[in-house]
């Protein structure tokens, strides 16, 4: 279980969450959203949201963020999130100093990881740009979620 998390180490996840907010496909919303996933062997795991014509059919940053660790085998081994967000500026560069949070959908994804982990996830909220990090737990975020333990699954 992390903690505390040292303060490099959220600098770290949340300059990858921004990388990774570069990669966003969101030419309806416009809102490039970047997710950092810190694993348990202190590597990162990023994705960014893939919006789709047909709006609905829309991925969030942190979903394809945890699919893709998922895909890796790792979804266990996540200890931490970090989100950070912004409307895109002509180049396509999020912008703002406002931190994002993750959506509900993304918490009910991310308590599947967390609960699976056997960890109560620091969630770090952060914007595109300047110094504001919210630091949650995920408990904070989804209190009396809905998880595995309600199908019997540890
Ligand atoms: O937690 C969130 C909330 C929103 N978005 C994306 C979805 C959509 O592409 C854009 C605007 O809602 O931001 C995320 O990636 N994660």
């Amino acid at each position: 279980m992390t903690d505390v998390l040292p303060d490099e180490t959220v600098r770290t996840l949340i300059a990858a969450a921004r990388a990774a907010a570069l990669h966003a496909h969101a030419p309806y919303s416009r809102f490039a959203v970047g997710a950092a996933l810190l694993m348990a062997d202190g590597s990162v795991v990023t994705g960014a949201n893939v919006e789709n014509a047909s709006y609905g059919l829309s991925l969030c940053a942190e979903t394809v963020a945890i699919a893709t660790a998922s895909a890796q085998g790792r979804l266990r081994q996540i200890v931490a999130v970090a989100v950070i967000g912004g409307a895109m500026d002509a180049s396509g560069r999020p912008t703002g100093t406002t931190p994002v949070s993750p959506c509900g959908r993304c918490r009910q994804v991310i308590n599947e990881a967390a609960q699976m982990g056997g960890r109560d996830l620091p969630v770090l909220c952060a914007a595109a740009e300047g110094d504001a990090v919210a630091r949650h737990r995920l408990s904070d975020l989804l209190p009396h979620a809905f998880g595995p333990g309600d199908l019997g699954i540890s």
